[in-house]
């Protein structure tokens, strides 16, 4: 559906009174204001930019100051949907980094309001422009639902005539007090591949919890959570999910933080990504007519 369609749309579906649809610069963005909770979810990639429950005193995700709201673009912070290639496509490297999913239009479908949440489902179908960078057919719909935790769940359907084989991450940026006394617990034991510097190497389980004094870009085989200890604020970030064989861990640290335009040089030290993801072995195939469900919950302890 053509952007301005969808915005008409979306002015006669009667949002609820705490969400707002604003459109600064062509660039529109649901904003949502509750009494438990406060957040933004850019129509550009379904993008979750913002969300804080009331009783937070400091941001729960970690949103660049840089970053670029354009349309096409994708978003430094919040939850990215890497979406259906993680990382550089496997096959064309002229293709858009962690897929095409975070750089379209999405279309919201509904909104509930409840005492405690707001709940929001979008929707991405293919289309010409999706086709031009990955042949096939399929239906997105991605539920976000903002409250004292946040879940994000994204179901991929093929709605065409031949299998495909998926990619994914729901890219969550986390805020931290600081990243060098961050510990992030649930992965020992897990084997990973370390890509820092692009390379792929494979390494057996550690026993030692995660912990960070220079760029960590790691893929864990793993199904299950982990804790995000954050002694400079005191507090622990549980980042739950399903459907999911692949937990990615990231810090950029500082000479890669330098060739990201988007972001500044120093903020590495304020956030870490822990993403649910499904790469490598964990690669998904999906056969006509069925569906394919990841997950994630991020709440503070
Ligand atoms: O700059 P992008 O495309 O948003 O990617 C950010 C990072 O995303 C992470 O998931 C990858 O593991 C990193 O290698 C990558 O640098």
């Amino acid at each position: 559906m053509h952007l301005a369609a969808r915005l008409l749309y979306s002015a006669l579906m009667n949002l609820p009174d705490c969400v707002t649809l604003e459109n600064a610069s062509d660039y529109p963005v649901y904003v949502i204001r509750h009494p438990k909770v406060t957040g933004k979810v850019a129509v550009n990639g379904a993008h979750v930019m913002e969300w804080q429950p009331t009783s937070q005193a400091h941001p729960v995700l970690y949103l660049s100051p840089d970053a670029v709201l354009e349309r096409g673009k994708a978003i430094r912070g919040g939850i990215p949907i890497c979406w259906p290639w993680f990382g550089g496509h496997p096959a064309d490297s002229t293709k858009p980094m962690h897929g095409i999913a975070r750089i379209l239009d999405w279309e919201l479908l509904r909104v509930d309001v409840k005492d405690t949440h707001v709940a929001m489902l979008f929707q991405l179908k293919s289309t010409e422009a999706s086709r031009a960078h990955w042949p096939y057919d399929f239906t997105c719909h991605l539920g976000i639902s903002l409250g004292e935790k946040l879940e994000v769940s994204l179901m991929t359907q093929n709605t065409g005539r031949e299998s495909f084989v998926i990619t994914e991450a729901l890219h969550t940026y986390l805020s931290v007090g600081d990243i060098s006394k961050t510990v992030v617990r649930g992965l020992t034991g897990a084997k990973f591949v370390d890509t820092v510097g692009g390379q792929h190497t494979p390494h057996d389980g550690e026993e030692a919890p995660v912990t960070f004094d220079r760029e960590v870009d790691r893929q864990y085989v793993s199904t299950g959570g982990v804790v995000i200890e954050d002694p400079a604020w005191g507090r622990k970030l549980i980042v739950d999910k399903l459907g999911s064989g692949t937990t990615v861990v990231w810090n950029p640290w500082i000479e890669k933080s330098k060739r990201l335009g988007d972001l500044p040089d120093e903020a590495f030290h304020g956030f870490l990504c822990v993403e649910a993801a499904n790469a490598n072995e964990s690669a998904v195939r999906i056969s006509p007519g069925a569906e394919h469900v990841i997950v994630t919950t991020v709440s503070v302890g």
